[in-house]
């Protein structure tokens, strides 16, 4: 079987949120590549939680309960989540887990409630670090991989207009140019990969240093790399200055922002500069950089920022996992 399914972005492009069919009822769900628990806002939720968000009805005639079996969640924002499990039908435009673990919400924190375009998280990280206990669950992927036609799922993140995730298949309209593969380190639960050098501008501007390892995220909006490589591109950006009270590299919003070239796997892939203007900051007329310092997150960061200039590849079919890109 294969699926495939739209990727919508929600205001800024600051998360992707796909139509997910769990029993009877359609859910919104942010799909995750950074975490690896399937969770939905529930009818088990206090309504002061609920902020216009569709709750699976845990009392469905498909849902079955895995009594005993509770999670909990807490993201790098601060924001978590935590309830029971249940096992149904998930459908993920076409591709059918037939009882898969559907981690139902008896609470959620304040950003949850007021991200009103998502009912929910889908992971697609590795499931060694899905948070059920007493016994961790499979995520979706690893539910339906060996049924799939090919054990792989692709992400085609685009801005402000709808992208797609494919399960099963890659789709060759979507790039061009051929694949970049390179090995991924899961060890750590992630999609785990070594990035090389980087180069801001078109002009040449070399840099001498490499990226290292990084993760590829889609469920962090930004692109967070090491202090060297950030403070080389904004120092090609006029006007920008590291702000602490919002907390980034912030520019004029009319800043001419250069591309960033970063070489994965022996290719240069190329961000162009309009990706790194994130958002106004709502004041002076200054935005937020879609670059940032990955200090203090002890990750860089391949997120939305990134995976919207490329064709990501999310692949198991060689055994050991890999991750391709390609230019699209
Ligand atoms: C390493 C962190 C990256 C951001 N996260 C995520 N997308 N769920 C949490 C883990
Ligand atoms: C990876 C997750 C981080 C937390 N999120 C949020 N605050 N809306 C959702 C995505």
């Amino acid at each position: 079987q294969t699926g495939t399914v739209a990727a919508n972005p929600e205001q800024y492009d600051q998360a992707y949120i796909c139509p997910v069919t769990i029993g009877s009822q359609t859910l919104h769900l942010d799909f995750d590549t950074g975490s690896s628990d399937l969770w939905v806002f529930s009818n088990l939720m206090p309504s002061s939680e609920v902020d216009g968000q569709t709750e699976f009805n845990t009392n469905s005639a498909g849902a079955t309960k895995k009594d005993g079996y509770t999670w909990s969640i807490s993201y790098g924002d601060g924001s978590g989540a935590s309830g029971v499990v249940y096992a149904d039908t998930v459908n993920v435009g076409g591709a059918t887990a037939t009882s898969q673990a559907v981690e139902a919400a008896t609470s959620v924190s304040s950003e949850f409630t007021s991200d009103t375009g998502s009912d929910g998280l889908l992971g697609l990280a590795f499931s060694s670090i899905n948070q059920v206990k007493p016994t961790p669950q499979t995520t979706f992927f690893d539910t339906v991989k060996s049924s799939l036609e090919a054990e792989l799922f692709t992400a085609d993140l685009q801005s402000n207009g709808p992208g797609s995730y494919t399960f099963g298949y890659i789709d060759s309209s979507k790039y061009t140019g051929s694949i970049t593969y390179t090995a991924v380190d899961n060890s750590q639960g992630f999609w785990g990969f070594t990035a090389g050098g980087y180069t801001v501008g078109g002009g040449g501007s070399n840099s001498t240093g490499t990226i290292g390892s990084a993760i590829a995220d889609t469920g962090t909006s930004l692109m967070y790399l090491p202090t060297a490589a950030v403070q080389s591109y904004y120092s090609q950006v006029s006007g920008s200055s590291y702000s602490s009270s919002q907390g980034g590299y912030i520019f004029p919003c009319s800043a001419s922002l250069p591309s960033l070239t970063v070489s994965i796997g022996g290719h240069g892939f190329v961000v162009p500069g309009s990706n790194f203007n994130y958002s106004p900051t709502g004041s002076g007329n200054t935005c937020f950089g879609g670059l940032q310092e990955n200090t203090g997150i002890g990750f860089t960061i391949f997120g939305d920022v990134f995976l919207r200039a490329v064709y990501a590849i999310f692949d198991e079919t060689q055994g050991s996992p890999r991750i391709g890109f390609a230019a699209q």
